[in-house]
């Protein structure tokens, strides 16, 4: 039976994330049902508070605004992201690639957004800012990783079709998820309220994916299919 190992950086990951739902949870206003709602002394919280029922959720700071609000779109976005990568770094654990546990990396960064896009600046407290603050490095690391990539890669000489096997697919997929969810953080940056490292980090990431799913194909040397002009 595989034991099961967990890494500090990712048990880090899981506990800041567990801390900010928690604040996120005692934003909310209390239920008209208490019966059903948890409370802070139960002893196993439920996950439903039903506070989201008529369409209204909150955000970090405790603002209460309609769920179709751009912050909950663009959180949703980050969450799908999170998601496709997550089933991209499976098909990429299968075949053995050495990349995966920079897909858990980016995953746990994912949150780091999230807390950051959650956060509008118009109502954060200091105390919200220090907690949420996103760092610049995340996109150095990106970078990094692409260039590693890009030195064992064959030039790009056409337009690539998302194919190359199931781990490649699957990472042109999260791309493509990667750039809704940039196309939904744009206005929020641009108003101010979130950090246009975020908005930067998901330009770089797409970028990121786009040339695992090519380094992932060619180290399963299975063929990228390639745009061709309809007879
Ligand atoms: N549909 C959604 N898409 C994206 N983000 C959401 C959505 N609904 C809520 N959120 C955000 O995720 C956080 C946690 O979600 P949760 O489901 O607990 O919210 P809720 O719907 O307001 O509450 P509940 O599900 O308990 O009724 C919320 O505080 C909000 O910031």
């Amino acid at each position: 039976m595989n034991s099961v190992i967990i890494r500090p950086a990712l048990l880090r990951c899981f506990m800041r994330t567990q801390r900010i739902i928690s604040e996120l949870r005692t934003h909310k206003p209390l239920c008209s049902d208490r019966s059903s709602c948890a409370t802070e002394d139960s002893k196993s919280p439920k996950i439903y508070t039903k506070t989201g029922d008529k369409g209204f959720s909150s955000t970090f700071t405790g603002e209460r605004r309609p769920k179709e609000d751009h912050i909950f779109e663009a959180l949703g976005n980050t969450d799908e992201l999170s998601s496709a990568i997550g089933l991209a770094r499976e098909f990429c654990l299968d075949k053995g690639h050495i990349f995966t546990d920079q897909l858990d990396k980016i995953q746990c960064i994912l949150q780091d957004v999230g807390s950051n896009i959650a956060t509008p600046q118009s109502s954060a407290r200091e105390s919200h800012r220090k907690r949420t603050k996103f760092s610049p490095q995340t996109i150095t690391d990106l970078e990094t990783w692409i260039d590693h990539f890009t030195e064992e890669l064959p030039p790009l000489t056409n337009f690539i079709l998302p194919s190359g096997g199931k781990s490649s697919a699957a990472l042109h997929l999260a791309r493509t998820i990667c750039r809704r969810a940039e196309r939904s953080v744009a206005p929020i940056v641009r108003s101010g309220e979130a950090d246009p490292d975020v908005a930067k980090f998901l330009n770089r990431l797409s970028d990121y994916l786009f040339t695992a799913a090519r380094y992932a194909a060619m180290k399963e040397t299975r063929e990228e299919k390639i745009y061709r002009r309809p007879e």
